[in-house]
């Protein structure tokens, strides 16, 4: 049977979707190639999901931990791209290009901190826990 035109139509919006995919993909490569706080912020999420199992959290709290991580490395994201801009309008020393990759840099490190005390907060009593059984061993 030939293919219609109609046809045609959803190949290519198949293939353009897939293309997209394959950009985004890249973009994402680059960023964990590039920063290392993204690589530290994706070990820290294993170790963070070990300790979720391990303690058998509750769905609430892995909500939690979800939400921020996924926060904190969408920003880190949007932080490389913010970089890459100013990189690409600016390649001497300026002071808007200071403050602009240092504001930017402020909302991984604020969204960073809330997440660690989030961290705390999920985990202090299981930590408290294993720091008795340790001692009283
Ligand atoms: N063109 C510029 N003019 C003035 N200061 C700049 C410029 N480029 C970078 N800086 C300063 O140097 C810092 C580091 O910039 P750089 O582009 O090296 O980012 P980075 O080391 O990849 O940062 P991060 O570790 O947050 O990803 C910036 O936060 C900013 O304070």
């Amino acid at each position: 049977m030939k293919p219609t035109s109609g046809d045609n139509k959803i190949i290519r919006v198949i293939r353009s979707f897939f293309r997209s995919l394959k950009h985004a993909f890249n973009g994402l490569f680059y960023v964990i190639k590039t920063e290392r706080n993204m690589r530290f912020h994706i070990l820290l999420g294993i170790i963070v999901f070990a300790f979720g199992i391990k303690f058998d959290i509750s769905y609430f709290e892995w909500t939690t931990i979800l939400i921020f991580f996924g926060f904190t490395v969408v920003f880190e994201i949007f932080n490389t791209t913010i970089e890459n801009i100013v990189d690409l309008l600016i390649s001497e020393y300026n002071m808007n290009a200071k403050r602009a990759k240092d504001t930017s840099a402020a909302c991984v490190l604020v969204f960073a901190i809330l997440y660690a005390v989030a961290l705390c907060m999920i985990f202090i009593d299981d930590f408290l826990e294993l720091f008795k059984i340790i001692v009283n061993l």
